[in-house]
């Protein structure tokens, strides 16, 4: 895969992806390239990949503590799986996408990054319970909130989360979807901003924890405070 248009990292991507930027600018160059070619990423998102896409991804991370599994649902071009992966050496992700040609972008992608935190699957979310489970699911622009729940929720460990990336309307889409999703499984669910003073807007996640059924009123089980996390570096 050849470089495509100008992917130079602007200078808060150096604060935000660390020792990572440089796999993280690769990444860049592969979308801006082959995924554009591909048809995987549109042509007008190259200028706006690292605000748009990649920063706003990487804030995420926040959520999500030490060495968790992790499955990306409607992965993609590998948003925000792959951006996970490259930031997050102690994660093991799982990028799920139904579409071939998708999963072979993936995978040339994990390959030539050299993820070997990250694995790609060819497969459906509904297709796949008792086959995989995982402490988080991220999802970004995949399926409304009720049907993306309807989904996730089977795939999680109990105390696990779906951390879904929406837009402005989170909120109502949550007070929406929260009575199916209590029929799914057991949850609570709320939304919240990550990534404020990293990222411009500030990224928005809804956020749906399983609990007991005894446990409906507790909030999601607390997470490592942003920034409090030792970041390992990656093998090259
Ligand atoms: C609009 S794209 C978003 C891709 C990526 N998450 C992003 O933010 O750029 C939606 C993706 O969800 C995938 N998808 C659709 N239905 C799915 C399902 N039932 N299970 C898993 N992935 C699905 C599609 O193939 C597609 O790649």
């Amino acid at each position: 895969m050849t470089s495509g248009a100008d992917t130079a990292p602007p200078a808060e991507a150096s604060a935000l992806f660390g020792c990572a930027l440089p796999v993280v600018t690769r990444y860049a160059e592969l979308l801006a390239s082959a995924g554009v070619e591909r048809g995987l990423i549109g042509p007008r998102e190259v200028p706006r990949l690292w605000e748009r896409h990649l920063m706003n991804c990487a804030v995420v991370e926040e959520l999500i503590p030490q060495d968790a599994e992790v499955i990306d649902i409607g992965s993609g071009a590998g948003l925000p799986g792959v951006v996970l992966g490259i930031l997050r050496p102690d994660l093991r992700i799982v990028l799920l996408e139904p579409l071939l040609r998708r999963t072979v972008f993936l995978r040339e992608c994990v390959e030539l990054l050299g993820l070997e935190n990250v694995t790609v699957r060819r497969g459906r979310a509904e297709d796949v319970k008792g086959e995989l489970e995982a402490d988080f699911i991220t999802a970004r622009a995949v399926a409304p909130l009720t049907r993306l729940g309807g989904w996730a929720l089977p795939l999680l460990r109990q105390g696990g989360s779906l951390l879904a990336l929406k837009g402005e309307q989170a909120a109502s889409e949550l007070e929406e979807a929260r009575a199916d999703l209590m029929k799914q499984r057991p949850c609570v669910a709320d939304v919240i901003r990550v990534g404020s003073g990293k990222v411009d807007p500030a990224t928005t996640v809804v956020r749906v924890t399983v609990t007991s059924k005894s446990d409906q009123t507790a909030p999601p089980r607390q997470h490592r405070a942003p920034g409090g996390r030792k970041k390992r570096g990656r093998k090259r």
